[in-house]
């Protein structure tokens, strides 16, 4: 298939991405499909929160990482699966604390190597939270763990901060995501999802975003399979008076880059 999705051309796969263990640890539930349209929930807890009690933008990662991705799933060929290539957020306001936030997606385009989505998340009162457009590549194979469709047991202790939640070490001027074999994705790879919060977190941690400013923005490429620790570097872009941009890199041990990420901040003051 080539160009904008005719929905009534194709056979829709109706296999969903399994509940792991990033799904539970990041409060997911309800992924599902309406026709060729991807929907799933997220129910933000004390970890979703900076230690100002602000929202962590980027904790909507894996939320919208498996609704996107599953826009464009239903697209695949039966004997192959996806993974994510890239991601573009768009940071509208900070949801309301207790709040459920939704995610709907749409597949917009799918060829023969992948395909492009677009989502939205929304309050519970249908305000615009984010919007986001994803791309993933198709690969080879459908992993065992999706055909099983083994659903990771419920946590019995939930993280109590996001510090907890990702559990970031600084060393020196850059800052370390220690190899947790839990948050991998069907695949066995480190969820795109969860690296996405980390970028974030580690610009934050180091400074790149100016007292007083939101992130507003997030693009992030995903250009190699991440393992082991991994090791991220920030660079300062631009520090203006209302707007801030900063990229972050992410380096697996053989020191080759795994994801890359552009961070767009922006002053909500005058
Ligand atoms: C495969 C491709 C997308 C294509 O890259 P291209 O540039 O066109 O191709 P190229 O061949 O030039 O390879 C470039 C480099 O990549 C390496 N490599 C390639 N294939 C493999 C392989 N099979 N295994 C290992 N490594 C492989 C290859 O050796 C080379 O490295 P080198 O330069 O020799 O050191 C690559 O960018 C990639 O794996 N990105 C990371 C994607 C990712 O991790 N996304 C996040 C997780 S998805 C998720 O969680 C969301 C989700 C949840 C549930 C459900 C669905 C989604």
């Amino acid at each position: 298939m080539n160009g904008p999705v005719d929905v009534d051309a194709v056979q829709l796969q109706k296999l969903l991405i399994p509940h792991g263990r990033p799904e539970e640890l990041f409060g997911l539930s309800g992924l599902g499909l309406s026709g060729a349209d991807s929907f799933g929930t997220m129910a933000p807890g004390p970890w979703s929160r900076e230690r100002d009690g602000r929202f962590a933008a980027g904790i909507l990662g894996v939320l919208a990482d498996n609704v996107l991705a599953q826009a464009v799933l239903a697209h695949r060929h039966p004997d192959m699966w996806a993974v994510t290539t890239e991601f573009a957020f768009d940071f509208f306001s900070s949801p309301v604390e207790g709040q459920e936030l939704t995610a709907s997606a749409t597949a917009l385009v799918v060829d023969a190597g992948g395909g492009g989505s677009h989502g939205r998340i929304t309050d519970e009162g249908g305000g615009a939270v984010a919007d986001v457009t994803f791309w993933g590549r198709f690969v080879e194979g459908v992993p065992q763990a999706v055909v099983d469709q083994h659903r990771a047991p419920s946590l019995e202790v939930r993280p109590g901060s996001l510090a907890e939640l990702l559990g970031l070490e600084r060393d020196g001027d850059q800052m370390v995501f220690r190899e947790r074999g839990e948050l991998v994705n069907p695949l066995g790879i480190m969820h795109g999802g969860v690296l996405f919060p980390t970028l974030e977190r580690a610009a934050v941690e180091l400074g790149a975003r100016p007292e007083g400013m939101v992130t507003a923005s997030m693009r992030i490429n995903y250009l190699r399979p991440a393992s082991g620790d991994i090791l991220i570097a920030v660079r300062q872009i631009h520090r203006g008076r209302t707007f801030a941009s900063a990229e972050a890199t992410a380096l697996r041990p053989d020191g080759k880059v795994a994801a890359w990420a552009l961070l767009t901040f922006r002053s909500t003051g005058r």
